[in-house]
């Protein structure tokens, strides 16, 4: 069985800003509320990947969510750049032949970097999907993709919470469930459409969720990681 994770190591925060600075700033505030960020394309095109290497330097960990996709020679290479950075997690998505090219990166690195696969992204619903030429419900398409990861001998799996006991009844215990579109109640939805809150994401099985906006757009940003990680701590 995995590790016992604590509260506040679930928690981690999307540093979706405009500049290290800013990023920095916010984690300055945030203080020993939160250890784990998450630098997605916003940040990372703008110096984030240095930032990374500060925080792991600092003692944080730090989730590269930089979601690549493309021919397998291409992945494999990049996962080997990215992992002398010291981050813990890197996402890919979640089709086989990029997923089999990041585990080789991963293996050839031999850093400890593991990789998720983003499945259905939470900003999709089922009429999304169909627009993008996916036939099956969300929840399906889901399912195969982390199907497929676990095969594949991905690390994790990134989907929606409103999808996690169906992701852990293909993927096993020894995965990780990491879960963006994270709402405490009363935040505003934004993009997000399949939407749950920490302690629904706790109690459905989930590892690791991700929020962004709901505590970088909050007045007191420290304050709203504390009550999300109270939060989790309660429905554990
Ligand atoms: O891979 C991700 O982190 C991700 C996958 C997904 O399906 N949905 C999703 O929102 N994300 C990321 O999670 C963060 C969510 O941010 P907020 O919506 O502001 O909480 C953003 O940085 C997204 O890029």
């Amino acid at each position: 069985m995995p590790e016992p994770i604590s509260p506040r190591d679930r928690l981690i925060v999307a540093l979706d800003m405009a500049s290290t600075d800013e990023a920095e700033r916010l984690i300055d505030r945030i203080g020993d509320a939160a250890c784990f960020y998450k630098i997605g394309y916003r940040l990372g095109y703008a110096g984030g990947l240095t930032l990374a290497e500060r925080l792991v330097g600092g003692g944080h960990k730090v989730f590269l969510d930089l979601k690549l996709h493309d021919i397998g020679n291409t992945v494999e290479e990049g996962v080997q750049s990215l992992a002398g950075i010291g981050a813990t997690f890197l996402t890919v998505h979640a089709y086989p032949q990029t997923m089999r090219a990041a585990a080789a990166g991963r293996d050839k690195a031999g850093t400890g970097l593991k990789i998720l696969g983003v499945t259905v992204l939470t900003s999709y619903d089922d009429a999304d999907a169909q627009e993008a030429g996916y036939a099956l419900p969300v929840a399906d398409l889901v399912a195969a993709r982390a199907a497929a990861a676990a095969a594949i001998g991905i690390d994790g799996i990134v989907c929606s919470a409103a999808e996690a006991a169906q992701v852990r009844a293909v993927i096993g215990p020894d995965r990780l469930i990491v879960t963006p579109g994270i709402r405490p109640a009363g935040t505003a939805i934004g993009d997000q459409k399949r939407v749950v809150t920490p302690a629904e994401a706790m109690r459905s099985g989930v590892d690791h969720i991700v929020v962004g906006r709901p505590v970088t757009g909050a007045a007191d940003p420290r304050d709203m990681a504390r009550r999300i990680v109270d939060e989790m701590a309660a429905a554990l």
